[in-house]
């Protein structure tokens, strides 16, 4: 699934052992859940999750949302079991946690069918100096960054502006834009303030992301707002595309509207803006 195909503006991480939260999945707003085996499960209810979770995908009923499972790492314990357990379980692709080279994604690659789709957790700081290389293997089609764990690794502070993180949330982008796969910024901790999470989503939307994941279902309206074309967006990009048009028959390169030059590049911007807004609408019409 590529964005022009499917919006994944909330990204929204479920517990894998939490079964409450993977009934509730089905009825949420989102388009994408991250059911999660690793660091939302505890090490003890790891099976029971790995078991509670092949049962809940086969059951279906998660319609057009995209279904990511995200393991645990290779190098742990429980890594290969739930390669086994899970990959024909009905997941649209599986996230690897803890990704620092591209060899990474080749040991799990080899344990999956060629078909299914890997995305990489950006978590590391060896993962963003590698965001290049692992983008573009050939079976990765998501990143997804980690800022909690990139946070712990590099020592760095919490901050609203996020600074400290700013070089790699930049080259998680480039890196993904580059691949032309799909970017998805981090998680926003303090999930009961609005406010804050709507000013970062605005900051990752600025940047370039998809879309961001979530922690919890109060997250996905400000979210699914924040990463949607607005509608002057929309109203502009059509009147873009349209001035071009006219100008084209009329052997101009070049179009004005509202004043700004639109060219060939502009108008593949606009033509995105619209075919995000399209596949936001397929997504509604469930
Ligand atoms: C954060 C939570 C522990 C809060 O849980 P809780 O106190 O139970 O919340 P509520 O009582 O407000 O829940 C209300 C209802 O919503 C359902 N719910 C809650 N969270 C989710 C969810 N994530 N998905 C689906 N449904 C959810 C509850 O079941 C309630 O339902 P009902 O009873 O029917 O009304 C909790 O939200 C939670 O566990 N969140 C997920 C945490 C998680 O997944 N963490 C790991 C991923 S983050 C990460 O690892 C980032 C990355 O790797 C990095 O390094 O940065
Ligand atoms: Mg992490």
């Amino acid at each position: 699934m590529d964005t022009s195909t499917h919006p994944y503006r909330s990204v929204l991480y479920i517990p894998g052992s939490k079964e409450r939260a993977l009934d509730k999945a089905r009825t949420l707003p989102c388009d994408a859940i991250i059911f999660d085996l690793e660091d939302a499960v505890a090490p003890d209810a790891k099976a029971d999750a790995r078991q509670m979770l092949a049962q809940a995908l086969r059951n279906g009923g998660y319609g057009k949302r995209a279904k990511i499972v995200r393991i645990n790492a290779l190098t742990t314990k429980w890594g290969l079991e739930d390669v086994q357990e899970l990959r024909d379980a009905g997941a649209d692709a599986i996230l690897l946690p803890k990704v620092n080279t591209r060899s990474d994604v080749d040991n799990l690659a080899d344990l999956l069918d060629p078909s299914m789709p890997i995305w990489t957790m950006m978590e590391t700081p060896v993962s963003v100096f590698n965001a290049r290389d692992i983008a573009s293997h050939g079976r990765v089609q998501g990143l997804v960054t980690g800022t909690n764990d990139l946070t712990k690794d590099l020592g760095s502070r919490t901050r609203a502006d996020r600074l400290p993180l700013m070089t790699a949330l930049q080259m998680i982008v480039m890196a993904a834009r580059a691949a032309r796969i799909v970017a998805i910024d981090g998680v926003y901790n303090r999930f009961r303030d609005g406010d804050g999470l709507k000013a970062e989503c605005e900051q990752g939307r600025d940047l370039g992301f998809d879309g961001k994941t979530l922690i919890h279902p109060a997250q996905i309206d400000v979210t699914n707002t924040a990463f949607a074309p607005t509608s002057s967006e929309i109203d502009l990009a059509e009147r873009q595309i349209a001035a071009y048009q006219e100008s084209q028959a009329s052997g101009l390169g070049i179009a004005v509207v509202d004043g700004q030059i639109v060219e060939n590049l502009h108008v593949v911007v606009a033509q995105r803006i619209l075919a995000k807004s399209r596949a936001i609408a397929e997504m509604a019409a469930e």
